[in-house]
């Protein structure tokens, strides 16, 4: 018996089964990894998203916490296929509603067809489709939630200790676990920033690399992390991911736009146009760079073209739309974390202009 319900802002609503109890929206969005429901389900990149499990099966291999990559869950509400208990609890603990039993095909090919959009979700006893309705009916646009940040953010600078190879000055715009780890496991100290840190908190950090972390939402919102870009642009070197990549880019004078339904999953191929190689990528962005700006195209998506790295030898800047920490993922790209290093080698740090 149904005792759940989304309602789709095409004006569909969908019946099925509650595995986690609460009313919710958001930006309806589909995955189609196979693993990695744990790093999915705790990625701040998906904040204010309801996140859509495209493989049948999720949480076959159970839930455990060195597998996360925030303290908590991020999507607004996760719909699976079939989800198993494990996950179920996991989600009821968190407060984040979770359905199931319901034809996920149908929800994957319409936002592929019709593109991200607003849903909402009912579920538990009393729940009704007009209370899911209701739900979609409030929810705002991504680019609606202006200080989208402040929620997956450090609120207070935080050290990690990594050895002497590298500071790096972190802006944590909902940074992943695994790209702070990826750093450290280099030997670099990664002092990580709140996303609305100002050029005088990176200068008090002495960093000889700024890095910008993915994130949640439209990275136009990031408006802080921009300026803290253009304040160093040419005097510090930079990297960044996916959300970094955007704000970086956009605050060198290119743009961001945008996607239809964007590109999530763990088997995105991008092909480096220096060498002509293919690797495999972990993806999860709905926003794509559309003016590069200074930047120069290193890196492009074999499906849709779309820029997947940037460089500037100028600027001494390299970033990656894909996430090359790979949590989940292949591991094809976690090179791109020793050209961070290399990056910090040669520079020392200076103050802001
Ligand atoms: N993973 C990310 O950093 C996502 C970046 C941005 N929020 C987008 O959806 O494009």
């Amino acid at each position: 018996m149904s005792d759940a319900y989304i309602a789709l802002a095409d004006g569909r609503v969908l019946e099925a089964r509650t595995r986690a109890p609460g009313r919710t929206r958001g930006e309806l969005v589909f995955t189609t990894a196979y693993t990695g429901y744990e790093e999915s389900l705790t990625d701040p990149s998906y904040a204010e998203q309801v996140l859509t499990f495209s493989y049948p099966l999720i949480g076959n291999y159970g839930v455990r916490a060195e597998r996360f990559e925030s303290d908590s869950v991020q999507p607004r509400a996760a719909i699976a296929r079939e989800m198993t208990d494990d996950v179920a609890e996991w989600l009821e603990s968190e407060g984040v509603p979770a359905i199931d039993h319901l034809d996920t095909r149908e929800i994957v090919t319409t936002v592929r067809e019709e593109g991200a959009m607003a849903c909402g979700i009912a579920a538990g006893e009393d729940a009704t489709p007009e209370d899911a309705i209701e739900e979609m009916e409030a929810c705002e646009p991504m680019s609606a939630h202006v200080d989208i940040g402040a929620g997956v953010s450090v609120s207070e600078p935080t050290v990690h200790e990594g050895g002497d190879e590298a500071t790096i000055a972190l802006l944590d715009c909902g940074a992943k676990g695994s790209i702070i780890s990826s750093l450290t496991e280099r030997g670099a100290d990664v002092h990580v920033l709140p996303y609305d840190a100002t050029p005088e908190d990176v200068a008090a950090v002495e960093p000889d690399v700024l890095f910008v972390s993915n994130g949640p939402g439209d990275p136009e919102n990031f408006v802080a992390a921009q300026e803290v870009v253009d304040a160093y642009a040419g005097d510090l070197p930079m990297a960044g991911i996916c959300l970094g990549q955007q704000v970086i880019t956009s605050a060198l004078g290119g743009s961001t736009e945008k996607m239809s339904f964007g590109h999530r999953g763990v088997n995105q191929p991008v092909k480096d146009l220096r060498t002509d190689k293919v690797v495999m990528t972990t993806q999860n962005h709905g926003y794509t760079v559309a003016d590069t700006g200074p930047l120069e195209v290193t890196q492009v998506n074999v499906n849709d073209d779309t820029v997947e790295g940037l460089d500037s030898a100028e600027l001494d800047v390299i970033t990656r739309q894909y996430h090359p920490e790979a949590n989940p993922g292949p591991h094809d790209s976690l090179g791109f974390f020793d050209e961070v290093l290399e990056l910090a080698e040669s520079r020392q740090p200076v103050a802001a202009d």
